[in-house]
């Protein structure tokens, strides 16, 4: 009798009321309940230190959450491992590897091109790539095009992007966030993706995250979350944060609020730190949060 493999667990991403506060127990990320499908796109939104890193790396295993807390592809990203999980963040980019004399063919074969020519050839298409760049005098965006084809040549089944477009020029982004698309319309794959870059991403998501002061303000399907634009009047306040350019996309425009309204209920930086909204961070004393954990074994290329 032939032995039958289980299934593999669909690439669903899901948060039970994820805790996780920094050393100094007033930062991190508050009571995040998410459920994200397979095939799904999802993009964490929110304003310059809203959380949205700390929950990716939370979700790639490379910090320890509350046992419990998370499941990807329905198991523990930090107790049981990483397998199809591509986490592409600043560790990453950062990689040095990229910087030195070594041919892009070279590179791509380190990491696992051979084994998968069709999405090495395709990547490379995608990325408009020259395979006789050598890396030590590329420019920067040439470097990151590079860099993006290393990290999704493996099939990934959950790929967790922490912005790293930032340096595509408008077409190539373009072509990678087509790309992106396709892939999780052909096969059971799952991407979440922390921007602040809209262009060309009206129509992609399929789920909107709103992240505010570590804490997720609301979330859902994109198509519901945009049609707040059709239904509220967002001019001019009287507060001075004018929005509603001609011209802006449905999600630009919502994400303009978003940040308009998060700042007004924050308040200047500089002023005291303040809890999300009915929320209180607790401060010591919490067992297993603010744990960092000992990744070195973990980190990203
Ligand atoms: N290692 C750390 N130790 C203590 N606090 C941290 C650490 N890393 C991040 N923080 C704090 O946690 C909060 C969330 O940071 P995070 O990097 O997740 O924000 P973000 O939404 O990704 O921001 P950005 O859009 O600027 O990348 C910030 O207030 C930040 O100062």
């Amino acid at each position: 009798m032939a032995d039958s493999a289980p299934a593999p667990a669909p690439p669903t991403v899901e948060t039970l009321d994820l805790t996780y506060l920094f050393p100094d127990r007033t930062t991190g990320v508050s009571n995040i309940n998410l459920s994200l499908p397979s095939r799904s796109r999802t993009l964490l939104i929110g304003a310059n230190g809203a959380g949205k890193t700390t929950l990716l790396r939370l979700l790639a295993g490379k910090r320890m959450a509350p046992s419990g807390t998370i499941k990807v592809s329905g198991v523990d990203p930090f107790k049981d491992g990483l397998k199809g999980v591509t986490y592409l963040g600043l560790e990453w980019v950062l990689n040095q590897i990229v910087r030195t004399d070594i041919g892009v063919d070279e590179l791509l074969a380190s990491i696992g091109g051979d084994a998968y020519p069709a999405r090495r050839d395709e990547l490379v298409a995608v990325l408009d790539i020259d395979t006789a760049w050598r890396m030590h005098a590329v420019s920067d965006g040439e470097r990151r095009r590079v860099q993006l084809a290393m990290g999704l040549i493996r099939p990934w089944t959950v790929l967790l992007l922490d912005e790293i477009t930032v340096d595509l020029d408008v077409w190539s982004r373009s072509q990678f966030l087509g790309w992106l698309r396709k892939e999780t319309e052909i096969r059971e794959c799952t991407i979440v993706y922390a921007t602040h870059i809209l262009d060309n991403l009206a129509g992609w998501p399929t789920h909107l995250v709103h992240m505010h002061l570590g804490a997720v303000k609301g979330w859902g399907k994109a198509e519901e979350m945009l049609a707040e634009v059709d239904r509220e009047d967002t001019g001019d306040k009287g507060d001075g944060l004018v929005i509603g350019a001609p011209g802006n996309s449905r999600l630009g425009e919502l994400v303009l609020r978003w940040l308009r309204d998060d700042l007004k209920s924050r308040g200047p930086r500089s002023q005291h730190r303040r809890a999300p909204e009915g929320k209180s961070y607790a401060v010591g004393g919490i067992g297993g949060y603010g744990l960092e954990a000992k990744t070195a074994g973990r980190e990203a290329m």
